[in-house]
């Protein structure tokens, strides 16, 4: 189908900040610049007609929890427009350091056929061999394109769709820095302008989106390693977390003192959810002396395949719509794989 043919498309380009939105300055690359700049030079096909906002401009590691239900909240309001302001599909630029986090929050509470796309850059704009361009002009492809209806949130860098849940930042300065963790990796991708998205990821059911309570619950992140003992565990537990999210070694694995930290947590009903300090493999209750069968005998549960920023989010916007912490570990079970009933992730 040629240009002409394709359908008109209005797509919302939500800017948040990021390198995408960044220059050089003396002191270091700082996003700097507005949509308009941003959305400037970058080819958009005929049929497509851009309405651009700036929710914020930050870069993503200055991100707190409030801001991603604010870019959350901003998508909603797009999609909600009606009669002529009706938008097709969303695409936010954000900085790619917790991208991961931001693209899985909007995916947990998309309850929505239209695509939304998330994109940004791993060079400033005012480098000479920036991507920031063709990332955005493909993500806008990708959100026109009817090959997205209904595959959720989906992530699109360096000619890559990937889809929002299980997909990891992988390389500190690599353009094709994504990757997702499952098997067989991308959806699909963007060459030129071509959208191809042959594959779909199985999707759960939505949940309610963030409210308030979401941008001050507590979920922490605690790494094991060795002579590692449980006084970050227990600091955790004083400053009132909800959760906590275990990177263990190896495949879920820890050591007695860190084991009991656990077991005092999950009794004062604070969930342990353990992933790996390793990006790639599930964590499995495999090993006993302190790994992952004596965390799931103390009461934590294995995040499998979910990447562990991921988990936090998932586990944030559980404990902020009020669940208690055994119906949290219920629901975050679901998530992970393998977990009983849970259909194959691809489709
Ligand atoms: N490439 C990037 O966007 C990294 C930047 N520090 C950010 O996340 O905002």
């Amino acid at each position: 189908m040629t240009d002409r043919q394709r359908p008109a498309r209005r797509i919302a380009v939500l800017a948040t900040g990021g390198t995408i939105a960044s220059r050089s300055t003396p002191s270091g690359i700082v996003p700097t610049l507005s949509v308009t700049e941003v959305i400037s030079d970058v080819p958009v096909p005929d049929e497509v007609t851009v309405v651009a906002r700036e929710i914020m401009r930050k870069a993503s590691q200055q991100l707190t929890m409030a801001d991603l239900r604010h870019i959350q909240d901003a998508v909603r309001q797009m999609l909600a427009l009606t009669g002529e302001d009706a938008i097709d599909g969303v695409v936010v630029t954000h900085g790619t350091d917790t991208l991961e986090e931001t693209a899985f929050l909007l995916d947990l509470v998309h309850d929505d056929e239209r695509p939304v796309v998330v994109t940004g850059a791993m060079r400033a704009a005012d480098s000479r061999r920036s991507d920031g361009q063709t990332n955005l002009a493909d993500a806008i492809a990708v959100a026109a394109s009817d090959q997205a209806r209904g595959a959720g949130v989906l992530v699109c860098l360096a000619g890559s769709v990937l889809a929002a849940e299980g997909t990891r930042k992988l390389h500190t300065l690599r353009l094709d820095t994504f990757g997702s963790v499952e098997l067989p990796g991308p959806l699909g991708g963007v060459t030129d302008g071509d959208v191809t998205i042959p594959l779909r990821r199985f999707r759960h059911p939505p949940l309610p989106p963030a409210g308030e309570a979401f941008d001050r619950v507590r979920v922490d992140m605690v790494m094991v390693f060795p002579g590692a003992d449980d006084v970050v565990l227990r600091a955790c537990a004083d400053a009132g977390a909800s959760a906590v999210v275990l990177l263990g070694v190896g495949n879920g694995n820890a050591n007695d003192e860190i084991v009991s930290g656990v077991r005092r947590l999950t009794r004062q009903g604070i969930v342990v959810a353990v992933g790996s300090r390793a990006p790639f493999g599930p964590t499995v209750a495999m090993y006993g002396d302190g790994g992952g069968q004596d965390l799931v005998d103390a009461g934590a549960v294995m995040l499998h395949g979910l990447p562990p920023t991921q988990a936090r989010v998932l586990l944030a916007l559980l404990a902020s719509q009020g669940l208690d912490p055994a119906a949290i570990a219920e629901a975050l079970r679901g998530y992970t794989h393998p977990s009983p009933g849970r259909p194959p992730v691809w489709q």
